[in-house]
């Protein structure tokens, strides 16, 4: 595998004659924590898609821990990827209890189904719960939770099979100002354990990247602007012209701010 979890040569994404991707070269070595960042329509959630195995794309080639995705079983390089999105909020249906959830993520599924648990799989599922800070809802439904208790929740979920890359596709998006700061040092431990998977996380807003994420990638209207370390990436050229206006980018610490000029 050569240390590297994602690979993107050329790659793009065409639908009902629109370009959603176009061109993409993105590689993600096993030990980087990436965020991706684009205004509304850039193609963040079709490329993260493509990473998870959910989506193929219609030019170009994509590899997922080493393996080309055309041709591969799909069903089995899934399980070894994490991901949360709206896209896995909007299939889980309302009545699955938040452990089952949780737990059934082993199984590729998204509920108990009458599968067989061991212990182990308790432990584990209730280890993450408690990581993410919603341990307290293991006996709700996943239709009785708040926007920002289903977000924790999913990330729970896309870890409880050990994955090698974990993609979470806009996690702070409808977060209280305290909902966010707790997610975001949640995420910075997660990245600076050295058992984590790599990490890829989507957002609209640099003042949501972790502290520890160490990669970005812009994009604008389906194409890669920049790539690369987060300090050479995040200046106000390549972000104002991913963003679309002249943009004023400040560092604070750990913490980036950007605001109109
Ligand atoms: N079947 C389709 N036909 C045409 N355009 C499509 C189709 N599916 C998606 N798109 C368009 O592709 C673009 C990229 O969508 P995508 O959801 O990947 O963007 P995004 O960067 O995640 O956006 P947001 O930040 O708003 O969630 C959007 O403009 C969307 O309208």
């Amino acid at each position: 595998m050569d240390g590297q979890v994602l690979r993107m040569s050329g790659a793009g994404v065409r639908r009902d004659g629109a370009e959603l991707l176009t061109g993409v070269d993105w590689t993600v070595e096993e030990d980087e924590r990436w965020v991706v960042l684009g205004p509304n329509g850039a193609g963040k959630t079709t490329l993260l898609a493509l990473a998870a195995v959910e989506q193929r794309a219609t030019e170009g080639a994509v590899e997922v821990l080493g393996e080309p995705v055309d041709g591969a079983d799909a069903t089995e390089l899934r399980s070894m990827v994490g991901y949360a999105g709206s896209s896995v909020a909007n299939r889980t249906p309302d009545s699955s209890v938040v452990l089952d959830l949780v737990m059934s993520a082993a199984y590729g599924l998204l509920g108990r189904f009458g599968e067989e648990y061991r212990t182990p799989d308790f432990g584990r599922a209730r280890a993450l719960l408690a990581q993410w800070g919603v341990l307290h809802l293991e006996d709700r439904r996943f239709g009785s939770l708040s926007e920002g208790e289903r977000k924790r929740v999913l990330i729970a979920r896309s870890l409880m099979a050990d994955p090698e890359v974990l993609l979470l596709d806009e996690p702070a998006a409808g977060l209280d100002l305290g909902g966010r700061e707790d997610l975001l040092r949640r995420l910075t431990r997660l990245a600076d354990s050295l058992e984590a998977p790599a990490l890829v996380v989507v957002s609209h807003h640099v003042e949501e990247i972790p502290p520890g994420f160490t990669h970005g990638l812009l994009l604008r209207e389906g194409r890669v602007v920049d790539a690369g370390p987060l300090e050479y990436v995040m200046n106000a050229d390549s972000l104002g012209e991913t963003f679309g206006l002249p943009l004023k980018v400040e560092r604070d610490g750990d913490r980036w701010s950007a605001r109109a000029v």
